[in-house]
């Protein structure tokens, strides 16, 4: 028969993410003047303990008498407590409660605040062994009972020779004081949880290094959500992303690096082999034989628009979704367009040039308001149909121009050809998408068609515009001026130089793509797309995805869930259906959606089910990717 299975947890920086001493002394000290000095010698003689470099019954001793604390500081140090659960134990609360009678709270620390806080999660009082304070008269802390054998050198070891506890025995824990246990020989395993600090001497002993507590609970194959522990999903956030994303994904339980600029291909395939999760924006190129090396590859997000720089097919065809922020940088684009739009018609990118080398020119020579002026809007996407409404409330009469019929807002008049807007519009605004064939979508031929003195604004991508055109038109002074903000080839980094056929031409405003560069947009953004990974790695949802069939899925209950990613050829839900029929599985739900290359099947299932049904689904024909949810 298997043996009973023990969990002994260490409380400061495992179940918590600090160490209680500290946080108690950071209370008690708040009004001392030599605080900060006096929590510093704390800080260090409790790290001194936690490493095995000091005897432990004094580096205790030591540091309640610089604490200097009462019982109700003890109050207060309950609630920071609460407030610092570490992120995987709170994500993780029912297993504590599932399995509270296999659990033991096992600290060098102090009942009085341990047995409140683990007690709120299920784990019972009686599973609790650390040691308690001794008050006196007036309830300030005077010390600790010495008699307990916590209190001392090798006491985890100690007391567990004591308990004699019967069963296999899995000690997790960040001090030296935890891989005690096991080198008594008292502990089956020690595992060295490194969510909240990392000791290498610690980490040295261990069976084995848990991240997290999910990886715990994956090695012991528990009662998890997700057929794959979170702290093993790497993300790797290139360009600059705002630290928003880091933020939420790490919460989740990712590991996560970034890097400030965009990779070039060559670096890219190194560094995806073992990423689990892409965040680019629009520098990266995410081509065909980067994803060839991208064995691990579950999920992409653009954080940004536009995905012109990924091989949307390719990923499909791997079973890799690709998100996007589609409406968090727009109204920044917006903002910016009819700035420029003011400038130039104004003429002031020259002006404001000529005052900077000292020259006067107070003139109102091709200077003009907007009120009244023909906008033509190329392109009435999510930024094109924005733009119009705000343009005519500033009182320009607009116009746009789409390949596909679109819902005209407010006054705005649609122009059945790109000819037409052009021939009739002073200032003309681009904002299709980068799809291949636009390419020099705005050629001599435009330009030429464009009205004399009339400006122009790209704001939407590089290559949609031949500059060399551009560049004829604005010098022989057909246009009156113009404002880029993105080109065909741009710098990877804010180190390298920017090199263009448009550098020092008249009345024209250079922009270092920055369109959507605004704090507000790129924090949206941050939040935006992570939302969208996590929601697929925890329901499979795929709302969003801007390369794979949409299905926004419920949230699993009591079932396990098949996700099925497989090439678009007939008959393949059938035979889904038939395999789950032979093995007489119960469907709870399902969903199905396919998109030109690709089918996304989705089926709770009852859970009780034979293992094998799962090696059977992955080895259907024609399947990409499957994975199950619990
Ligand atoms: N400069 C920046 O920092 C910045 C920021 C955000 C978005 N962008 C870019 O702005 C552009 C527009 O973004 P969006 O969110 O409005 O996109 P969108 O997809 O909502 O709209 C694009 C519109 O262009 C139309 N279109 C495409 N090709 C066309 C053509 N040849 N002729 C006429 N219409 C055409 C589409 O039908 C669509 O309605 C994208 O290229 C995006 O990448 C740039
Ligand atoms: O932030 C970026 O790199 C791109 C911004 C913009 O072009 C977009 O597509 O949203």
């Amino acid at each position: 028969m298997k043996n009973k299975q023990l969990y002994l947890i260490d409380f400061d920086s495992t179940f918590t993410q600090v160490e209680a001493l500290d946080e108690l002394a950071n209370i008690s000290l708040k009004d001392h003047a030599r605080q900060k000095e006096i929590s510093q010698q704390i800080e260090e003689i409790t790290n001194l303990a936690m490493r095995g470099d000091m005897n432990f019954n004094e580096s205790l001793r030591q540091r309640l008498q610089l604490v200097e604390a009462s019982e109700k500081d003890i109050e207060k140090l309950i609630q920071v407590l609460r407030e610092k659960i570490s992120i995987s134990f709170a994500r993780n609360a029912s297993f504590l409660k599932t399995y509270a009678s296999q659990i033991y709270i096992i600290s060098n620390g102090f009942k009085e605040f341990i047995v409140p806080i683990v007690t709120s999660f299920g784990i019972l009082e009686s599973h609790v062994y650390a040691n308690t304070f001794v008050t006196n008269d007036h309830k300030d802390i005077i010390g600790f009972d010495e008699s307990n054998i916590l209190a001392h050198n090798n006491g985890k070891a100690k007391l567990l020779q004591e308990l004699n506890l019967e069963g296999d025995i899995f000690m997790i824990g960040d001090g030296y004081n935890d891989y005690e246990v096991k080198a008594a020989g008292l502990a089956n395993k020690f595992y060295a949880f490194t969510e909240n600090v990392v000791r290498e001497n610690v980490i040295a002993q261990a069976d084995h290094i848990t991240p997290s507590l999910d990886e715990f609970l994956y090695l012991h194959q528990m009662n998890i959500s997700l057929s794959y522990p979170k702290n093993r999903i790497k993300v790797l956030l290139l360009e600059n992303i705002h630290s928003s994303a880091q933020a939420i994904l790490e919460k989740e339980g990712y590991q996560v690096s970034i890097h400030a600029g965009a990779m070039d291909e060559e670096e890219l395939k190194e560094k995806i082999k073992d990423i689990s999760i892409l965040g680019i924006r629009s520098k990266t190129q995410l081509t065909q034989e980067v994803l060839e090396n991208a064995k691990r590859l579950i999920a992409v997000g653009a954080f940004c628009i536009g995905t012109n720089q990924i091989d949307l097919e390719a990923c499909a065809k791997k079973g890799i979704p690709v998100f996007n922020a589609p409406y968090s940088n727009t109204r920044s684009v917006v903002e910016l367009a009819i700035g420029e739009m003011i400038l130039l018609l104004r003429n002031l990118p020259d002006k404001m040039q000529q005052m900077h080398q000292g020259k006067w020119n107070k003139s109102a020579a091709k200077s003009y308001e907007i009120r009244g002026k023909k906008l033509g809007i190329i392109g009435y996407g999510n930024i094109g149909a924005q733009l119009s409404i705000l343009a005519e409330s500033l009182g320009f009469d607009v116009y746009y121009y789409d390949l596909i019929e679109k819902l005209p807002l407010g006054n705005v008049t649609k122009c059945n050809s790109l000819e037409e807007l052009l021939q009739t519009c002073e200032v003309i605004s681009l904002h299709v998408d980068g799809r291949p064939e636009n390419k020099n979508f705005m050629d001599e031929e435009q330009f030429q068609q464009m009205q004399k003195g009339s400006v122009f604004i790209n704001l939407s991508r590089g290559h949609v515009v031949n500059l060399n055109a551009l560049k004829k038109y604005l010098s022989n002074g057909h246009l009156n001026g113009a404002a880029i903000d993105v080109y065909p080839v741009e710098p990877k980094t804010n180190d390298e130089a920017f090199e263009s056929v448009l550098k020092g031409l008249p009345n024209l405003i250079l922009t270092p793509h920055i369109g959507g560069s605004t704090l507000e947009a790129q924090e949206n953004i941050a939040h935006f797309v992570p939302q969208r990974f996590i929601e697929y790695i925890n329901t499979g949802s795929t709302t969003n995805s801007v390369n794979f069939p949409n299905l926004q899925l419920p949230v699993l209950k009591n079932a396990h869930r098949l996700i099925h990613i497989h090439y678009n050829t007939p008959g393949i839900l059938a035979k889904i259906n038939e395999l789950l029929a032979k093995h007489h599985i119960n469907i709870d739900g399902q969903y199905l959606k396919t998109s030109e290359q690709i089918g996304y099947v989705i089926t709770d299932i009852n859970k009780a089910y034979d293992e094998t049904i799962i090696k059977e689904l992955k080895g259907l024909e024609g399947t990409i990717r499957f994975r199950i949810l619990y």
